[in-house]
């Protein structure tokens, strides 16, 4: 109650408080208490009963509230609802109608063209398919006089009917009746039909004859042969329809490659009539500038003072010194200065060869053919169909590892296959493949469609002006739609030649082995339009499509030969390796001593790995063999350390100009190529935006005392694949204090680089070498196998540790020791220059001079 209340009570009870601040006694606020009771009682309750009538009023509003809210959700949903549908129906709608639309203009487009292909047949050119057009003719004349006869026969008929009504039921008048009827026409009748067999149709004139002879009705029998000729006509229209449907890809194909040669001839004239008029060859020719040259080179190759160029350099307000090199644009923008023409060559570019054929010199060559397509819709399972051989059912994880080649015989000629893998990491590989190639089948699923890789395959084998022969998968599968396909390829401008196009379309099924030999035969098709040659009677020459340091038998390269024959004794320069041929094998294991022409073979004798994708020569002699490969290994040795200069100078400038971005400089060897490009991918792909990783040379062989150089001086960590450091860099890497990190599976480096990246990497265990052994000689022990007489040369091997074999830098074994003994006895442990026997689990291979890493792995605690 308020205090003036209190006080009004106060007064009444007589008792003395003046204000509200006014002291009570105890034994007032005693009396008070007992005699408001009642009051404060009732108060209470009514505040009480107030309260819930409240709280009953606010939980009825939140109630109503509640399933108002509930109510405009539902209309709100259904609303929704409604326009998810209208705009679904809507979109479907414009498909549909895009859809029909895009038909009506293919099959217009597809009439249109048959239209304008059968006049022109008809009108011009008789000549291609005489027998067709003139049997169109004459049956479309033997059509017009068919029915002539036919209405006038009906006519007469007519006329007749009337009497023979009459004669109805005359037995005896039958026969009479017949030959009454048949008399009058049978001389017409007599010509018409031998005009017939005239035509080459007299089967069924001579049928009719036979049958007219029986007593068949004339009018009937007329129906008959006008019936046979609509079927004849309906067959020959179909048969002149496919000739020039098939007949208008390949001619257009044929027009534009003879376009091609033609050009090609014209350029050989110019320069022969300059050459006749002992014009400067060098004005005539566009110039040809490596990339990166300097001030000094480019001088040289136009000829012209050095001065000059420095002289512009400054004007275009870019001063470098003689020494320095210049970029594409700048070396672009000086030559156009000085009016000259040139073409910046890349080193791909500037290594390969080009030569000249006398035409006579030619010789039909097989066609190299590379399947591409999207992963899983079964290049593996195509090519094993057409080898017969069980590739695909083995293949650990579904993927082509790494390129090959191989050659198939159909109708007595060959084909060559290249392998691509099939891998998203494997894209830049799969582009090598296109350039070799002469023609691509892009196998497409049918239950699938046209997927990412199927349209990164089309750009690929487009860029390289390869033609695209379709293989349409999977038409075995219950889903299958090769229409659908056909329809999807046409927005990327692969159109059926059905179609009015210029792609063979197959439908094929890789795995039940249907239509592979349709497939060849397209193949065989469109190579005879390339109309492929090649001089075999020359020295060699053509492309790497794969190469790898082999344990035992060194550097492996897969060659294509696409010019000459390549022999055994051969010196060859391919890329920046040479060497003399030592084997070669075919692709069937087969040893063999030369190859010829589109012929893909594995060679032994080169001293180095060469790159994939290098190209090959021969050369009569082999020191210049060997000069040549020094020369561009000199090369590219020095602009390798222009290269890190030039980086290490770039990263500076980035790391000043924005403090935020860090780099990560890599250097990646591997055992092939393969995998160098895939986890190369794999970082192009990695979230750069924090740290940027540069890989600054990635190369095939092991980890070298220049790699280390080169990562100390580029401030890089080394990451091999399959390889491991020699002695020396590994020494040098102590020393430098240079981490090398060894993987075996991509996928382990590629995650840790990305756990790296972004300051994640803790490593839980680490690997601690124990010792390094030499194996010097090897013998056999009964029961165990072959063991190895060793040498330890550093730190001390224990029975326990684990171990790794390593020939030429490469990981040829990891496991653990089977045995470790002193003379005959096994033991704990073995220190640095002491010998033992060493024996491997589960491993015989053991050759003289092969290095074994001992290692343990120990736990590292974690820092948090
Ligand atoms: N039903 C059916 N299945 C097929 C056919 N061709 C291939 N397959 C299956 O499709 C899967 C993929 O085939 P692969 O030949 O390995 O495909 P790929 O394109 O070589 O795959 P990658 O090497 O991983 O790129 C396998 O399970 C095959 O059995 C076919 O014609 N019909």
């Amino acid at each position: 109650m308020t205090s003036k209340e209190m006080l009004g009570h106060l007064a009444e009870m007589k008792i003395p408080a003046k204000s509200p601040s006014s002291t009570l006694e105890d034994a007032y606020v005693s009396i008070v208490r007992k005699k408001l009771k009642p009051i404060l009682e009732a108060r209470a309750a009514e505040i009480e009963a107030q309260k819930r009538a409240e709280a009953e009023a606010k939980a009825e509003k939140e109630r109503e509230e509640a399933a108002k809210a509930e109510k405009e959700r539902i209309a709100a949903e259904k609303r929704r609802e409604k326009e998810r549908a209208e705009e679904e129906r809507r979109r479907a709608a414009e498909e549909a109608a895009r859809k029909k639309a895009e038909e009506e203009r293919l099959a217009e487009e597809k009439r249109r063209k048959e239209e304008e292909e059968r006049n022109r047949v008809r009108d011009n050119a008789p000549k291609s398919i005489p027998s067709f057009t003139s049997l169109l003719d004459q049956i479309a004349q033997q059509e017009e006089i068919l029915k002539e006869q036919a209405e006038e026969q009906a006519k007469k008929k007519e006329e007749s009917r009337g009497p023979r009504k009459d004669r109805r039921g005359e037995k005896a008048g039958e026969t009479q009746h017949r030959s009454s009827r048949r008399a009058p026409v049978a001389p017409e009748d007599m010509e018409g039909e031998s005009e017939h067999s005239g035509k080459g149709h007299g089967k069924g004139g001579r049928k009719g004859q036979r049958r007219g002879g029986q007593g068949e009705d004339r009018y009937s029998r007329m129906a008959r042969e006008a019936e046979q000729y609509n079927q004849v006509l309906e067959e020959a229209r179909e048969a002149v329809e496919e000739a020039t449907r098939e007949s208008t890809g390949r001619r257009k194909k044929r027009k534009e490659r003879r376009k091609k040669q033609q050009a090609e001839k014209a350029e050989e004239k110019r320069i022969e009539e300059a050459i006749a008029n002992d014009q400067d060859l060098s004005q005539l020719d566009t110039v040809k500038v490596p990339q990166g040259s300097t001030v000094a080179e480019l001088a040289d190759l136009l000829g012209v003072p050095a001065n000059d160029i420095i002289k512009r350099l400054f004007l275009l307000g870019t001063p470098l010194t003689v020494t320095e090199s210049m970029s594409d644009d700048l070396i672009e923008l000086v030559a156009d200065d000085l009016g000259r023409e040139i073409k910046i060559m890349t080193k791909e570019e500037e290594n390969s060869f080009s030569f000249y054929d006398d035409p006579k010199d030619l010789k039909p060559r097989p066609p190299v053919v590379t399947v591409m397509g999207h992963v899983d819709h079964g290049k593996t399972s195509l090519l094993d169909a057409i080898r017969h051989t069980g590739v695909a059912a083995g293949e650990a994880g579904g993927i082509t590892q790494a390129i090959g080649a191989s050659q198939v015989q159909i109708n007595g000629r060959t084909i060559t296959f290249i392998d691509t893998p099939g891998h998203e990491t494997f894209t830049a590989m799969r582009a090598r493949g296109a350039k070799v190639t002469d023609i691509v089948i892009l196998i497409v699923a049918a239950d699938d469609g046209v997927m990412p890789q199927t349209i990164e395959s089309i750009n690929h084998a487009k860029a390289a002006e390869v033609p695209i022969i379709v293989a349409v998968n999977k038409i075995d599968k219950p889903g299958a739609d090769p229409t659908r396909v056909r329809q999807e390829l046409t927005e990327y401008g692969i159109i059926p030649e059905e179609w009015g196009g210029q792609n063979m379309f197959v439908d094929i099924s890789a795995k039940k082995k249907l239509g592979i030999d349709d497939l060849l035969e397209a193949v065989l098709l469109e190579a005879d339009v390339l109309e492929l040659k090649a001089n075999p009677d020359t020295f060699a020459s053509g492309n790497v499509l794969e190469a790898k340091l082999d344990r035992g038998r060194g550097s492996v390269a897969t060659l294509l030969v696409n010019r000459g024959t390549l022999r055994v004794g051969d010196a060859i320069v391919a890329g920046m390796s040479y060497g003399k041929i030592r084997a070669m094998i075919d692709s069937r294991g087969n040893n063999v001593k030369e190859a010829a022409p589109s012929t893909p073979v594995e060679v032994l004798g080169l001293q180095s790995v060469p790159m994939a994708g290098d190209e090959f020569r021969v050369f009569q002699d082999e020191r210049e063999a060997r000069s040549l490969a020094d020369e561009r290994a000199l090369k590219a040795r020095i602009e390798e350390q222009n290269k890190v200069k030039h980086v290490t100078l770039e990263n500076l400038f980035d790391t000043m100009a924005d403090a935020e971005v860090k780099e990560l400089n890599l250097i990646i060897k591997a055992d092939v190529q393969g995998s160098i490009e895939a986890l190369q991918d794999s970082l192009d792909k990695m979230d750069q935006s924090e740290v940027r990783i540069n890989t600054i040379h990635s190369a095939v062989g092991a980890i070298t005392e220049t790699d280390v150089t080169l990562a100390d001086a580029s401030n890089a960590i080394i990451i091999g694949f399959g390889v491991r450091p020699d002695s020396k860099a590994k020494a040098a890497a102590e020393r430098d204090g240079v981490e090398i990190r060894t993987y075996s599976v991509i996928y382990k480096a590629i995650e840790d680089i990305d756990a790296a990246r972004i300051g994640m990497l803790k490593p839980t265990e680490e690997e601690v070498q124990t010792a390094t052994i030499e194996v010097r000689n090897t013998f056999k022990v009964p029961k165990v196998g072959i063991a190895a007489g060793c040498m330890v040369q550093d730190g001390e091997v224990s029975r326990d540790d684990l171990c790794r074999l390593v020939r030429d830098g490469i990981v040829v074994y990891e496991g653990k020791l089977a045995s470790l003994r002193r003379y005959k006895d096994d033991v704990k442990s073995v220190k640095a220059g002491f010998e033992c026997g060493i024996g491997l689990e589960n491993f015989q291979d053991i050759h003289v001079g092969d290095v074994i890493e001992s290692y343990r792995i120990e736990e590292v605690a974690r820092t948090e």
